[in-house]
């Protein structure tokens, strides 16, 4: 197996600039966490968590999504003098070892560090998807550290979503993050894996993820990693399908990980394929909808027609027909004419009971509250006008 030359890469990967971010998802690998197969170490992560730090300094958000569940319980179940295989055994040496690595990032952490696991169905259902987020936007605004890993404990085959670049992908989705971080043991996408072939030099940049460059990509080259570069590449092409850019780069080289504080990349950039915006709003405007819909009030068609405002109860007339939390409809005036569309957070039967209440009136009415807003901003487009500011239609 061909040694990667650190030298050679500094000279030929230059140090690039940084998409500006507010808010990431940085994926950390388990080849970063577990010292060659064996258990949990600082060694890497004590760098990628001073970055977290400093960035939470600036004003910034993070959701971190670390492996190294398994090879945590691994070393665990090694002291104990245990082996073990197939998926049953992983799924255990998962939920022994989701504690010490949950452990691990709040032993380097000053804010609080909260564990979320989460499935491909989580992410599939809709409910269930709207209250992941919802539960990952709350602990972001308590300056709380959301730390993610797949459940593996339930995770099995098909629900399964393999490996943890998709998730951190998906979870970059959700959070509506502006940057993906992949940290692993690798510089950069490589034209071929630079454990195998000794001639394959670094991307720094890629504009597009062509069948060409999705070819480079092979295996793990480790133990402990799970997918390689190929679901790395995977993951960018979801992210970039949602707006969102990625950055591939080595969490072992801690200068490599300081640089990014200075909004400097030495790694590989991938490209987003469309703004965040267009990407959403193209969505949303062309999913298919719920048959149902909401009845606004004149108040709110103007409200919605002039900014970037959220749908709140007191401008709804009704609702019409039948859809559920989290599903698309089509938003509609007094006389029936379409002017918006988005994602309901309650039911048709929930809004019709809500129409014309106050916000705060929400848990009065229900007896519980997904929040305030009918329809949240982010999840909302206007049929014909681009939406901008940042306020509320009550009326
Ligand atoms: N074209 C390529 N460029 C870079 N790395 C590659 C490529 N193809 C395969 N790899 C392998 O992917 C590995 C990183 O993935 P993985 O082992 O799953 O790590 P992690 O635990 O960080 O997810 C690298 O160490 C490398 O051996
Ligand atoms: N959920 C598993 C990680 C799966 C995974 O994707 O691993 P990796 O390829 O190292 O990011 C764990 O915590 O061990």
């Amino acid at each position: 197996m061909a040694m990667i030359d650190t030298k050679k890469v500094r000279d030929v990967l230059p140090e690039q600039v940084l998409p500006s971010w507010r808010r990431a998802v940085l994926k950390v690998g388990s080849n970063l966490l577990a010292a060659d197969g064996g258990g949990l170490t600082p060694r890497h992560a004590k760098a990628l968590a001073a970055f977290i730090a400093a960035s939470h300094a600036d004003g910034r958000e993070v959701v971190l999504v670390s492996s190294g569940a398994v090879a945590a319980g691994r070393a665990l179940l090694r002291q104990h003098a245990r082996g073990s295989s197939g998926l049953a055994a992983r799924q255990a040496l998962a939920a022994l070892g989701q504690a010490p690595m949950i452990a691990l990032w709040q032993s380097l952490s000053a804010r609080p560090v909260a564990q979320v696991l989460l499935t491909h169905d989580d992410l599939r259902n809709r409910r269930r998807y709207l209250n992941a987020r919802a539960t990952l936007r709350e602990l972001l605004q308590l300056g709380v550290l959301p730390v993610v890993n797949e459940n593996d404990t339930v995770s099995v085959d098909e629900l399964k979503l393999g490996d943890n670049d998709n998730l951190a992908a998906i979870v970059a989705a959700l959070v509506d993050a502006d940057l993906l971080l992949i940290a692993s043991d690798v510089d950069a996408l490589y034209s071929a894996d630079p454990r195998r072939d000794p001639a394959a030099v670094p991307i720094a940049q890629v504009a597009a993820l062509t069948p060409e460059i999705v070819a480079m990509a092979g295996d793990s080259g480790s133990a402990a990693g799970t997918g390689g570069m190929r679901t790395k590449l995977q993951a960018a092409a979801k992210a970039a399908a949602a707006g969102i850019p990625t950055a591939l780069f080595s969490g072992r080289e801690a200068a490599t990980v300081q640089a990014l504080q200075r909004g400097r990349l030495r790694g590989t950039l991938i490209a987003a394929a469309s703004t965040r915006l267009q990407a959403r709003k193209y969505w949303l405007r062309h999913a298919p909808a719920a048959p149902g819909r909401i009845r606004i009030d004149a108040g709110a068609v103007k409200a919605l027609a002039g900014g970037r405002v959220s749908l709140l109860p007191g401008g709804v007339l009704g609702a019409d027909g039948e859809f559920h939390r989290g599903d698309l409809v089509e938003i509609v005036d007094a006389d029936g004419a379409a002017v918006a569309r988005g994602l309901s957070q309650y039911g048709a039967a929930e809004v019709r009971r809500l129409a014309g209440r106050h916000s705060r009136e929400i848990d009065d009415v229900l007896g519980y509250s997904y929040g305030d807003e009918v329809v949240h901003r982010d999840d909302l487009v206007g049929m014909n006008r681009p939406v901008a500011s940042g306020q509320e239609v009550n009326a």
